[in-house]
């Protein structure tokens, strides 16, 4: 991608800032980003005096000077947003949406022009360059758009194409994956402390076996239940330790907390065209 492209981001939320926060570190200078949002303009001002980047509280102006428009608001504030833009959107622009749920379709008809849309699921974890991303093309992309995406993307971690219809899923999995990891720690750390750990000690040692844990997966490629399998010495502390995981139906409850993630990620997509496509003009072919 060229140096001079400018990429600006409709809204300015955790999502914007952790792809901010990963893009400004790699390949982006931050003057080639601009950030808008709705009205909070102590959070422009903090983005700005953070990563450096523009800021700019007239839509039009920050849409007309994009390259790329990242579209980073709640699936909410999506119909709204992407109405208050669409006048502004040419057809020679590209379209990167983050939005949970919401297809590239849905986005195509809201704006009413045949303009590339990328949709894209990454997670916070781009704010260090970590993140999993998966993206899809919609119908007026074409594979270059794809490319472009992909580069942008990797800049905060590693990417994957998958079918449109794939990205519910991959939503529930790992665009609000680092939750679930984020739950099991506090979870841990409150165990730490009814077992009479001191709190540093305790996170220090939490916090490592995280990381070592991940990166054990990563570097040995064994499964986990073998991994799992090296730690449980029989009848060991481990053993008694998931007997009880076993009794609370722990792998289940994981399993239904990202299929209900996932089916949560069709309802946002689909609660956002009956409430708005009547409004927003059909796109020609
Ligand atoms: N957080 C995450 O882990 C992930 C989030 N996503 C997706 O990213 C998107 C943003 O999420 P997140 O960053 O958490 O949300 P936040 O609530 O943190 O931020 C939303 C931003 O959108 C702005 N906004 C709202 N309405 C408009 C509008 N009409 N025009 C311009 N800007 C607007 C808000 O501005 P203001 O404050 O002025 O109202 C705010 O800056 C969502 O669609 C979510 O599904 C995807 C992957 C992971
Ligand atoms: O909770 C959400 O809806 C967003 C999408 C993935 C992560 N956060």
């Amino acid at each position: 991608m060229k140096r001079e492209t400018t990429i600006t981001f409709i809204g300015a939320g955790s999502m914007a800032e952790a792809l901010v926060s990963g893009m400004t570190k790699t390949l982006y200078q931050p003057e080639q980003i601009i950030i808008t949002n709705r009205c909070n303009q102590k959070r422009l001002e903090y983005m700005k005096k953070t990563y450096g980047v523009r800021i700019e509280t007239n839509k039009e102006k920050a849409v007309k000077e994009a390259d790329i428009v990242i579209l980073a608001m709640k699936p909410k504030d999506a119909a709204e947003g992407i109405i208050s833009i669409a006048p502004m959107i040419g057809e020679h622009q590209l379209i990167i949406s983050v939005l949970a749920g919401v297809t590239t379709e849905t986005i195509v008809s809201l704006i009413g022009k045949n303009v590339a849309v990328i949709r894209a699921m990454p997670n916070t974890s781009a704010t260090i360059g970590q993140s999993a991303t998966a993206i899809s093309q919609g119908r007026f992309a074409t594979e270059t758009h794809l490319a472009i995406a992909k580069t942008l993307f990797e800049t905060v971690g590693i990417v994957t194409v998958v079918p449109e219809h794939d990205l519910h899923a991959v939503t529930g999995l790992s665009g609000s994956g680092p939750a679930y990891v984020y739950y099991l720690v506090e979870a841990m750390e409150k165990a730490a402390e009814e077992i009479g750990l001191d709190r540093t000690v305790a996170k220090e040692l939490i916090l490592q076996t995280i990381i070592g844990a991940a990166q054990m997966l990563q570097a040995t490629n064994k499964h986990p239940s073998i991994l799992r399998k090296e730690v449980t010495s029989p009848g060991g502390t481990t053993e008694a330790g998931i007997q009880v995981l076993e009794r609370y139906r722990y792998q289940e409850a994981v399993v239904a907390c990202i299929k209900r993630a996932t089916e949560r990620s069709e309802e946002l997509g689909k609660a956002l065209v009956s409430s708005s496509l009547p409004r927003a003009a059909a796109p020609s072919r």
